[in-house]
């Protein structure tokens, strides 16, 4: 079994951050293992606020992991400050883990910042080059690149760019597209399309956080990029197309719906 780790915050109401990473890392046969970077206070309606781990308690977590175990994939999600940003990126310089996936957090879907604005930069300059693989929404995507995205040209645009920043290849994700939902990962060489029809649903919250996982997964678990990024496209979409209908606000989506279909249960 491939062991994941997923550096990132909290959600308490289970649906983003640690809690959705770790349920799509055993969803896809892996062993979840997990560094808090922030506890976050938030639910389906949206985040009320959060507490920064401090710098040494999170370089104390990420040695207590790496000193123990042998670590397949890495995950990071919401890093919040400089310098959280900056003890992250000394660790995997560190320990040079084999794949490193970055989901560069900034705004939940509610509107709270989750990246503090002066930390665009430190991002920007000592994390996204430390990434296999990162993987923006369109909105981060036009901060990273300082260009408006209004199609699915202007995607192609931005992943080249965000590439040219220095990540190993950028998937730029179309969950805010009005048309559909299409992805487009530039590997360095190609740009690859995974086209995807929307799903009506409000049950969105934490589809970042849970297809970044599923694509270190699928890397830990020895599949090649594109089919890591079609693999993982397909889980969210069952998972959201089969959501149960948890909270009053963005429910998250099924993490195991696979499995409940293989075990002939809802
Ligand atoms: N309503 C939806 N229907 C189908 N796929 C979706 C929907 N919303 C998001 N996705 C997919 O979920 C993944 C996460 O996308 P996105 O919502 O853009 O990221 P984030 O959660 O970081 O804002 C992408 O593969 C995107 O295409
Ligand atoms: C702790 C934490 N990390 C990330 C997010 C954002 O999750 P994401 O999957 O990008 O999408 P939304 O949940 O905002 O729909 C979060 N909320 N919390």
């Amino acid at each position: 079994m491939k062991h994941v780790l997923s550096i990132a915050g909290t959600d308490p109401s289970g649906g983003a951050g640690a809690a959705a990473d770790c349920k799509t890392f055993c969803a896809h046969g892996c062993f979840a293992l997990n560094v808090i970077t922030a506890v976050v206070s938030q639910n389906t309606q949206g985040v009320r606020g959060y507490m920064d781990v401090t710098p040494d308690l999170i370089a104390d977590q990420i040695d207590a992991v790496f000193e123990d175990i042998d670590v397949d994939a890495v995950k990071i999600g919401m890093v919040s400050v400089p310098e959280t940003i900056r003890v992250i990126a000394d660790k995997l310089r560190q320990y040079q883990p084999r794949f490193v996936v970055i989901d560069p957090v900034m705004v939940a879907t509610s509107g709270h910042r989750l990246l503090v604005p002066e930390a665009e930069q430190t991002l920007k300059e000592v994390l996204l080059p430390l990434a296999d693989v990162l993987t923006p929404n369109i909105p981060e995507a036009e901060v990273l690149t300082g260009k408006t995205i209004e199609n699915l040209s202007d995607m192609e645009d931005a992943a080249k760019a965000i590439s040219a920043m220095g990540a190993r290849a950028v998937l730029v994700k179309g969950g805010h597209r009005v048309e559909d939902a299409t992805d487009i990962l530039f590997d360095g060489q190609e740009l690859h399309y995974f086209k995807g029809k929307r799903v009506d649903s409000t049950s969105t919250h934490g589809t970042g956080c849970s297809l970044s996982s599923a694509i270190a997964s699928d890397l830990a678990n020895g599949m090649s990029l594109a089919d890591a990024v079609a693999e993982a496209k397909q889980y969210v979409y069952e998972g959201i197309a089969h959501a149960e209908p948890i909270g009053k606000g963005h429910g998250p989506i099924h993490h195991f719906y696979e499995l409940y279909k293989k075990a002939g249960l809802q």
